[in-house]
């Protein structure tokens, strides 16, 4: 288990993270969402007593970090992968670390196994590819069979099969009745590893809760409607005291109904219909609306006008430089003070 409390960090002006307070239990994967810079990896530093708070306090098994009598044995952790010291080989980095920390020379070959990475405990990681690197990084993690894992980003630069790996590894571990804490940004892959998650916005709680609560209050189902008379299915729909919105498609969307509601309302009137289907928000949109308001930087390219999400995720502050010439508004109708370039919100979420 780890405990955070009132947790917080600030560098110079900048608040990092700015009292974050839950528990992450064992047991199941515990997905860390936020957008680029929400916080996430200074956090996980101090887990580790790599970053000292600011305020606030966190624990492991009720104990900080530089308490633990045997770390690896407590807590295993992947931040960056390429902290491996690249001139010696594999094999020799991870038993370096079991040396230091009172574990058997057996369980390296057993982790380097575990992560695939036995063909080439001799090689040195400074040939592995970004992938390979992530293994052993992952190898260090379990060396000490630790009862908490934490991995930052785990799946950047793995092919998909690596992705699948990590994936079912987790699972596994938390199976066990392990506590697994890892972040991503990438929700898809998100949504089909936690059943736990925690997400930030600019270094501060917003949410702390179940995938499926979590998907359930954070994202729009609607129905979609298509018909080859759509304005008289629009004035069906509103007679019904149903408010639809047209896409940009020309399909009507119905928030707040049911579809076979509007199937009979289309047969009692007459309507053809081509389409008529229930849109379930995917994770990736309930984190994007639930983030949108605390996202640091945004970068559009030039002719952006559609929103990823139904609904769109806010532009960018009010009070920003109007497109340049013949530019078109990115989502949310304001434009950003130059294409291509990153900008950054002054806004708190
Ligand atoms: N050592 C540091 N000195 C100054 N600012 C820092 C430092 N480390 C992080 N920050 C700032 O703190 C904020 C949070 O950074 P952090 O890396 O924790 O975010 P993150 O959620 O992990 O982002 P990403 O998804 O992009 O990795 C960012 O604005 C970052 O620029």
């Amino acid at each position: 288990m780890i405990e955070l409390e009132d947790l917080t960090k600030r560098y110079g002006d900048k608040l990092a993270v700015d009292g974050l307070s839950f528990t992450v239990r064992p047991g199941t994967v515990t997905g860390f969402l936020g957008p680029n810079g929400a916080g996430k990896s200074t956090t996980m530093r101090m887990v580790l007593g790599l970053d000292a708070p600011t305020r606030g306090d966190v624990r492991i098994e009720g104990k900080h970090y530089g308490e633990l009598q045997e770390p690896l044995h407590s807590i295993g952790a992947l931040l960056e992968a390429k902290g491996v010291h690249g001139g010696r080989r594999a094999y020799d980095h991870l038993l370096c670390m079991a040396q230091s920390n009172g574990i058997p020379e057996r369980r390296v070959g057993e982790v380097l196994e575990m992560v695939g990475l036995h063909d080439v405990a001799r090689k040195r990681p400074k040939g592995f590819s970004l992938g390979m690197g992530q293994r052993l990084g992952i190898a260090a993690a379990l060396l000490g069979d630790p009862r908490i894992l934490m991995f930052d980003e785990p799946v950047n630069g793995l092919d998909p099969e690596g992705i699948h790996w990590i994936r079912t590894l987790m699972q596994q571990l938390a199976r066990e009745g392990r506590t697994v804490f890892v972040s991503s940004h990438l929700m898809s892959e998100m949504a089909q590893t936690a059943e736990h998650l925690v997400v930030i916005g600019q270094g501060r709680l917003l949410a702390d809760t179940s995938m499926s609560q979590f998907i359930a209050e954070n994202s729009r189902t609607h129905v979609r409607v298509r018909t080859p008379e759509p304005e008289r299915m629009l004035d069906v729909l509103v007679e019904a005291g149903l408010r639809p919105a047209t896409a940009a498609d020309g399909a009507l969307e119905v928030d707040g109904s049911e579809a076979p509601r509007i199937g009979e309302l289309a047969a009692a009137n007459q309507v053809v219909l081509h389409e008529l289907s229930t849109q379930r928000a995917s994770l990736e949109e309930a984190f994007m609306r639930l983030t949108a308001q605390s996202v640091e930087y945004h970068a559009y390219a030039p002719g952006d006008v559609q929103a990823a999400v139904p609904g769109g995720p806010p532009g960018p502050p009010a009070g920003t430089a109007a497109p340049p010439q013949g530019g078109q508004a990115p989502p949310g109708g304001q434009a950003p003070p130059a294409w291509g370039e990153n900008w950054r919100k002054g806004r708190r979420g």
